[in-house]
């Protein structure tokens, strides 16, 4: 008897997989190589930035009082009894009338508190003294930076569980993390199964194609924060693709296949689910492309049986391994970004079930309009290149005309969200 599956709502899904998302252990790697790295723990200011008043100029350290009187036809003078480039500190201390050349990034000499600017001033000598006069009144406080202006000590800075991004670096170095901690990125296993599977170098022959989903998700794997293992494409052979789950499932933490998933004949992956004694949480999804999307848990890990149609398994990673490889990851915001926007195109398909289209936005005169690119079907490929977001069509409805309001959902959004975004679907 041919099996009919039951297909469950992508909420319920969504849900039965993420109660079995886990959490990775934390490892050290040098500042250099945390870029794109999650963040293990909160990155906390271990002192005020900057870590002591500094002026922000080239010019003079002053006392402001005794530049009160000073106008353009009355100029006040100065003795310049000292000159501190940045990274030097001053001896001296500031008496009446008395300045102090200082560059950028210099801290302020005891008894100043003021920077005049050197364009502000006019410098001279006297009997090989030099003097500086300026033409205005500075006040206490003008052209400081004042110690801890930038961050007070103790600040929670980026959050654990953030992806390290370029500024995120510039911190940890200003904090001294010549080793950061950082969480380990989940292994993430990939094989490719079909007979019909050329290497990506081969040429065509007939009834073949060339293997492009593993690919394809090792790249999503590595946009997600995981580390990709390919693991080979292999023919659709039972004994062979069940061994080769067995060996995979010891060395990686997540698996995933691409293809064979359905019902067809040479369909190998829910008989090598059953063989191992994996707990199949669903084998169908109210949802298009990916329908056929299987997800199952063996010993605490989670083997995702992709669909083999390109689109579908493209969808499939983005809605259902990338908020796990995220949580696993500590982010607090696992979910993909939901936001409202215009359809730019009609869409009449009617949608049994709920579709997640193609699509790409555009923000004109301050609105966010979407519209699907490439064809609309789960074994294309030529659409996945320009698409930036899901456009999200809910199922039961008849189709979709420009202007209708829709929701995306954005994949190459590194800021993900706290929410679920299907919370709202039904
Ligand atoms: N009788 C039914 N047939 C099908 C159903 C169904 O419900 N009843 N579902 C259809 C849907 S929906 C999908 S999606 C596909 C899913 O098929 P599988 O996941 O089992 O994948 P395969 O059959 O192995 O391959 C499907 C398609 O994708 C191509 N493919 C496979 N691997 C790759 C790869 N690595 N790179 C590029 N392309 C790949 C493969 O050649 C096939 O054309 O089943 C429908 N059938
Ligand atoms: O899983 Mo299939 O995408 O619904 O084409
Ligand atoms: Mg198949």
């Amino acid at each position: 008897m041919i099996e009919k599956r039951k297909p469950l709502p992508v909420k319920e899904a969504l849900k039965k997989v993420m109660s079995f998302a886990t959490v990775g252990d934390i490892e050290q790697v040098s500042l250099q190589e945390s870029f794109g790295r999650y963040l293990a723990e909160d990155l906390i200011a271990t002192h005020p930035v900057p870590p002591f008043d500094r002026s922000p100029y080239d010019g003079f350290a002053i006392r402001a009082h005794d530049s009160a009187n000073a106008k353009a036809d009355q100029p006040v003078e100065f003795e310049v009894i000292d000159e501190i480039g940045a990274g030097s500190v001053s001896k001296e201390s500031l008496g009446q009338n008395q300045a102090i050349r200082i560059m950028t990034g210099a801290q302020m000499p005891c008894g100043s508190d003021a920077v005049v600017m050197l364009e502000l001033t006019k410098v001279y000598k006297k009997d090989n003294i030099v003097y500086m006069s300026i033409k205005r009144p500075f006040h206490k406080g003008d052209n400081v930076s004042f110690k801890g202006e930038d961050t007070p000590e103790g600040s929670v800075l980026v959050k654990k569980g953030t992806c390290i991004t370029p500024g995120t670096i510039a911190l940890l170095a200003t904090f001294g993390y010549e080793k950061v901690q950082v969480v380990r990125q989940p292994r993430i296993g990939i094989i490719a199964t079909g007979s019909e599977l050329l290497e990506v170098g081969e040429p065509l022959e007939p009834g073949k194609i060339r293997n492009s989903n593993s690919f394809m998700i090792e790249a999503q794997a590595k946009r997600a924060g995981a580390r990709p293992i390919y693991l080979g494409k292999l023919a659709d052979d039972f004994e062979t693709c069940y061994k080769a789950v067995v060996d995979a499932l010891e060395e990686v933490d997540i698996l995933l296949t691409t293809g064979g998933v359905s019902v067809g004949d040479y369909d190998y992956l829910p008989d090598i689910y059953q063989r191992l004694g994996a707990n199949v949480l669903f084998n169908k999804i109210a949802m298009r492309p990916g329908s056929v999307t299987t997800v199952a848990e063996y010993n605490g890990k989670l083997l995702f049986g992709l669909s083999g149609n390109p689109s579908a398994c493209y969808v499939g990673f983005e809605l259902f391994v990338r908020p796990i490889v995220r949580h696993y990851l500590y982010s607090s915001r696992p979910h993909l970004q939901k936001v409202t926007a215009i359809l730019g195109k009609d869409f009449l398909k009617p949608n049994p079930f709920t579709r997640f289209v193609r699509g790409s936005f555009q923000l004109i005169d301050g609105q966010v309009i979407a519209s699907p690119v490439g064809l609309d079907k789960s074994n294309v490929v030529s659409s996945l290149a320009d698409a930036n977001v899901f456009i999200v069509l809910p199922g039961g409805t008849r189709g979709y005309k420009t202007g209708d309001m829709i929701d995306l959902l954005l994949f190459e959004d590194q800021l993900g969200s706290d929410t679920h975004w299907a919370e709202s679907f039904k």
